[in-house]
């Protein structure tokens, strides 16, 4: 087994094959040249805290570089920041990845080079998310032949099952991919064979004993690995944590925990149950998922900006007049209204999901796309933010409204909701970067349920054009004439550049059109769900589109002054009817900003 350090100082090689490897983009996704190693033995070894895991198929490529290659050099690769290629001169032309990974959660290097065995246990597979999102995911990321070859699933929960009835139930939720449902059935059948059934209480270490056996014995005695997945409600977080730290964690391989949101309801709160998850899982143990930022436009987001001459030197306040991060859905709480009224829109949405958004779009160049890296760029512009006003905060709620002659609930409509409910199902706010690059940029974000349409989307509104030439072509409103980039996260996933354009014909006549990059008519392969992306991430330790403790305690310290005071002055919604755009109040907390929201423009797609 060759060591990682004598890796790192092996400089021999054929530069034919790093050329070859540049030609298929591996040096634009980030590995410069100079970090190219070309060492002539086998790689996998390890090196105090690095170890080096040897794996296949595309799919495991680290997530910054998990592009398809087809190389057919016999050579070997690794780069200084840890990563590593080999590429096999066999038929298959797959390539065997190696990545870095701290040891720190337990990871061991199988140093035979035999692949080991994953187990994910699914607290919580009775419910909601385990069944719409979870398990599909899991599905999809064996469909696509990017889980390692020897995996089990359990499903947890108290309800009474046998493996066959939790088999029965997650196969209601299977989709294939469109492009390749040939064997699906087959697919299906062997990805069922591979999940199981425990029945036990959150809090009873005996049952989590019990469960470890049941893991073993599917795990067969050699090197195991084990992820588990809180989706249960945030009280039984903790106790999930202790039952499976203590009594089912892997002895030979790493234990990681995937905690679902809401990670708390305040500052507070938040502290606390991090203090409680830390009690027994180290920081490098826990992937506090924010499932925004595994959607494919805002994974690009960092590529758009910091791979495109064209857009990074725009990013600032010198160019930049206003960002909007808006979210709406086309239904109301239905179902979740228990949840939802204990945290409301504020905590739903904007805290994590738009504010992780914003935060990515936002902050500095990385050192480099390891999770650390991009986590301090983060955490750094989360502490710059001004804690938001309530003044700079317009919020309301959905009521009942017929259209069409259909009768659409009010939110207080909902048995599950106390009929005098005040927690927001809308709310608007403005929120500033105190830092050189976005001083005096609004960042206005906006998030509401039941309201005209489901859409989740990032507007960059530009400045206007010093000394237009054109004023005249767009008479006096020149706002009328900026430029905006649209990043249309979902759904129709879009990338798109508003600019001014003649009208062909003799006269001059201007008008806006979009540079449009539609990613139905660019790209034929389906865009994978975010829950696919991020469960392959925390199989692989890549924690970058997780969210660290100091990240959760930023973005807590942003609203937890807001939300008490919406609290204490029981601040009364403004009433929306369902299937609107919302209140009025969402204008004019824009306007006093000399905002406009971009989404309104017109019904188009391409709006
Ligand atoms: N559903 C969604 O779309 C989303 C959910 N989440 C979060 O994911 C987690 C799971 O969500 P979801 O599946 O909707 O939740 P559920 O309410 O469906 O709960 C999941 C399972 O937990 C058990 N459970 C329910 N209530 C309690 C309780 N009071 N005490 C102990 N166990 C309980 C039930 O299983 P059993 O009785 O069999 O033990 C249930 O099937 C939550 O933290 C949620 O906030 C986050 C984003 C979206
Ligand atoms: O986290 C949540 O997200 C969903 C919206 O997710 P999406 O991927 O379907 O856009 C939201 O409905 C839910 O209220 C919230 O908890």
């Amino acid at each position: 087994m060759a060591a990682a350090g004598a890796l790192a100082q092996s400089v021999i090689g054929d530069l034919g094959s790093c050329v070859h490897l540049a030609q298929h983009g591996v040096r634009q996704i980030g590995m410069p040249a100079a970090a190219v190693r070309m060492p002539s033995e086998s790689l996998h070894g390890s090196t105090g805290r690095l170890s080096w895991r040897l794996s296949f198929n595309s799919c495991k490529w680290p997530t910054r570089m998990r592009t398809p290659l087809s190389v057919s050099a016999a050579h070997a690769i690794v780069s200084e920041d840890g990563l590593g290629i080999k590429t096999l001169n066999d038929s298959s032309g797959s390539l065997n990845i190696f990545k870095k990974e701290e040891t720190s959660d337990g990871a061991l290097i199988n140093s035979s080079g035999k692949e080991s065995a994953v187990t994910i246990t699914v607290a919580g597979a009775s419910g909601d998310l385990a069944k719409k999102k979870i398990f599909p995911a899991l599905f999809a990321l064996y469909y696509e032949g990017c889980l390692p070859k020897h995996f089990t699933i359990y499903g947890y929960a108290r309800s009474k099952m046998t493996n066959e009835q939790l088999r029965t139930m997650i196969s209601q939720t299977l989709t294939c991919r469109i492009d390749q449902s040939g064997n699906c059935g087959d697919k299906i059948e062997k990805f069922l064979q591979q999940c199981f059934y425990h029945s036990g209480q959150y809090n009873s270490e005996e049952d989590f004993s019990q469960l470890d056996k049941d893991l073993k014995e599917h795990e067969g005695g050699g090197l195991a690995n084990r992820l588990f997945y809180l989706s249960v409600p945030p009280d039984v977080f903790i106790d999930v944590a202790r039952c499976a730290s203590l009594r089912a964690s892997s002895l030979k391989g790493w234990t990681r925990v995937i905690v679902e949101k809401p990670f708390g309801r305040d500052s507070e709160s938040s502290a606390e149950l991090t203090r409680g998850l830390k009690n027994y899982l180290t920081e490098e143990q826990i992937y506090r998922i924010d499932h925004y930022l595994g959607k494919e436009l805002v994974e690009n987001l960092s590529v758009l900006r910091f791979s495109n001459l064209v857009f990074e030197p725009l990013w600032s306040r010198q160019y930049i007049r206003n960002v909007q991060l808006i979210f709406s859905e086309d239904f109301g709480t239905e179902g979740r209204g228990g949840y939802f009224d204990s945290y409301g829109i504020i905590r739903d949405i904007m805290q994590n999901h738009l504010l992780q958004i914003l935060a990515l779009f936002a902050m500095e160049p990385p050192i480099s796309l390891d999770a650390e890296d991009i986590r301090n760029e983060k955490v750094k512009v989360l502490r710059s933010m001004r804690p938001l006003h309530i003044e700079d905060v317009v919020v309301g709620q959905y009521k009942s409204h017929v259209r069409g002659g259909v009768k659409y609930p009010g939110y207080t409509d909902d048995k599950t909701v106390p009929s005098n409910s005040i927690t927001p199902t809308f709310a608007a706010a403005a929120l500033f970067i105190d830092n050189a690059r976005w001083d005096g940029v609004p960042f206005l974000m906006k998030a509401g349920k039941a309201l005209h349409n489901r859409r989740a989307e990032i507007r960059v509104q530009f400045r206007h054009v010093p000394g237009h030439l054109f004023k005249r072509s767009f008479g006096m409103d020149l706002d009328q004439a900026t430029n905006e980039l649209v990043i249309r996260v979902q759904p129709d996933e879009a990338i798109y550049l508003k600019i001014n354009n003649k009208v062909p014909g003799l006269g001059m006549r201007l008008d806006r059109s979009n540079l449009n990059l539609l990613y139905a008519d660019r790209y034929s392969r389906e865009i994978p769900d975010a829950y696919e992306r991020l469960l392959l991430d925390a199989i692989e330790g890549e924690r970058r589109l997780f969210i660290r403790s100091d990240e959760l305690d930023a973005a807590w310290s942003l609203f937890t002054p807001l939300l008490k005071e919406l609290e204490a002055r029981k601040v009364v919604p403004e009433l929306y009817p369902y299937g609107s755009r919302g209140p009025v109040g969402a204008h004019y907390l824009a306007a006093k900003y000399n905002v406009r929201w971009g989404d309104l423009g017109s019904e188009s797609q391409n709006a």
